[in-house]
């Protein structure tokens, strides 16, 4: 069994990889797990590739290893594809949920069922010391709820509509939303490395 490091300190992403990744035997380190106190890395690309680098190669560099980081968020036609890479600090810098959803649902007040199409997106970067960096694209179509249903999941979950399905992200279990979301379309792209690893 092998060990690959994710620079994340998100709950529910790491919920979401440990999932992901046992099919591939491969167990999880997040930055959460590890004895000493990584500082946050300030996240400050514009695009979800930038922001994806520089968490990977920051811990990268640091442990000498090779580590896996994520960037996603969600975008909203409706609102000219925000709050896209600032999904996680929509309604400011404490990152809460539950403020982020109420954000979003004000924004989108009044907005007809038909115009309220977004999609999850997630970029992975693998990031090995002394080797270029590789990038991988998810994505997951949906559109955005009037308000919050199901309990699991962590994030927009709640307020996200897959295409194609009349239950939101958060009333899924983890096997069924690991098996239609972004950030599963973007780690079957990296699958040669993975089993390489
Ligand atoms: O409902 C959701 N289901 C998902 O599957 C999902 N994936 C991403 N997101 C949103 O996008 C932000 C990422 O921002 P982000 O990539 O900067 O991560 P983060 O700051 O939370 O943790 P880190 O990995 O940077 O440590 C998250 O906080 C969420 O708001 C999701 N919401
Ligand atoms: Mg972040």
């Amino acid at each position: 069994m092998e060990q690959l490091i994710i620079a994340t300190k998100n709950k529910g992403k790491v919920k979401d990889f440990r999932n992901l990744f046992s099919k591939y035997d491969i167990t999880i380190k997040s930055l959460l797990d590890l004895e000493e106190n990584i500082p946050d890395i300030e996240e400050t690309g514009k695009t979800f590739e930038e922001n994806a680098a520089l968490k990977a190669e920051t811990i990268a560099e640091r442990f000498s290893l090779p580590v896996l980081a994520d960037d996603s968020g969600l975008e909203v036609d409706a609102l000219g594809g925000r709050p896209g890479i600032y999904s996680a600090r929509f309604a400011g810098l404490e990152k809460s949920d539950q403020a982020n959803i109420a954000k979003l649902l004000e924004e989108l007040k009044g907005v007809p069922e038909e115009e309220r199409t977004a999609r999850f997106v997630c970029v992975l970067a693998v990031a090995r010391p002394g080797q270029p960096t590789i990038f991988k694209r998810g994505s997951c179509e949906g559109r955005i709820a009037n308000h919050p249903i199901g309990e699991n999941g962590f994030g927009y979950d709640p307020v996200f509509y897959p295409n194609g399905l009349i239950k939101t992200m958060a009333e899924l279990s983890s096997e069924e939303k690991n098996q239609i979301s972004h950030r599963k379309n973007a780690i079957v792209q990296l699958e040669k490395w993975l089993q390489d690893l």
